[in-house]
């Protein structure tokens, strides 16, 4: 497996709180990592260290073996927007565009041209089902549809790695089935790798490997039979 993603040692506090408690993680090309644990385990904290939207107090992160948790922030920000996807609970799409132009701002803000952005934008609608949706708002589509144009959103700019936070966590149990299984086989495909957040064993079980964090600790790491 070839590694794309890796962190040592990490440690993250807040007061008292040990959020990370020393933490070791690798995610390779095509791999997906479900990242299970109760409440206040630390769960976020990890997600959001390894996506460089949160320093560590100690450990290091590297992408493809290059140290990113010390970059500056205009040099990480630049780096989240070019190389990370981003899939959260509540899509967060933007109410007032057409969900093409949601899936095209990636790309918009990386400089490219609008009508190019919007054109690579709409190649993911067939993929994802959801051909015809190309023009409707987000406040016109239901919640699984919402979540696949946040999926083709996260992957237009052919990042390394996906990161999702609770990405079924507002959707029920069939749709649910249905936005999981298309974000880890589109992600696959692609060739990024997916860290993602759940409460959900069901939804869990479709990712290569589960780590369960409790106490800021790593307290089991499972691997699946790929499905
Ligand atoms: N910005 C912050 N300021 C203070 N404490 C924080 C902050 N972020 C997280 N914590 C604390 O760190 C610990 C881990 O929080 P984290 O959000 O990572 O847990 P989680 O496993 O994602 O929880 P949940 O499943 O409820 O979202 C908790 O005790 C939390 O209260």
């Amino acid at each position: 497996m070839s590694t794309v993603l890796a962190a040592h040692g990490l440690v993250k506090k807040y007061g008292p709180t040990h959020a990370l408690a020393g933490v070791d993680v690798e995610v390779g090309e095509r791999d997906s990592l479900a990242v299970m644990g109760p409440s206040g385990s630390g769960k976020s904290t990890l997600l959001h260290i390894l996506a460089g939207i949160v320093r560590p107090d100690e450990g290091q992160v590297l992408l493809r073996h290059d140290r990113i948790d010390d970059l500056g922030e205009n040099r990480l920000s630049a780096l989240r927007r070019s190389r990370f996807g981003f899939v959260f609970q509540f899509g967060q799409l933007l109410p007032e565009l057409p969900a093409e132009e949601n899936v095209a701002l990636p790309l918009m803000l990386e400089g490219t041209p609008r009508r190019q952005a919007v054109e690579r934008a709409r190649r993911w609608f067939a993929p994802l089902g959801l051909d015809g949706l190309e023009r409707r708002r987000p406040g016109q589509l239901s919640g699984g549809q919402a979540q696949r144009v946040a999926i083709a959103r996260a992957l237009v700019a052919e990042p390394d790695v996906v990161f999702a936070d609770e990405p079924t966590g507002a959707l029920d149990r069939t749709t649910s089935g249905e936005v999981v299984r298309l974000l880890t086989s589109v992600t696959r495909e692609q060739g990024a790798a997916l860290v993602m957040v759940t409460h959900d064993a069901d939804v869990a079980a479709h990712c290569d490997r589960v780590l369960q964090v409790r106490d800021g600790r790593i307290d089991h790491h499972s691997q699946y039979t790929v499905a």
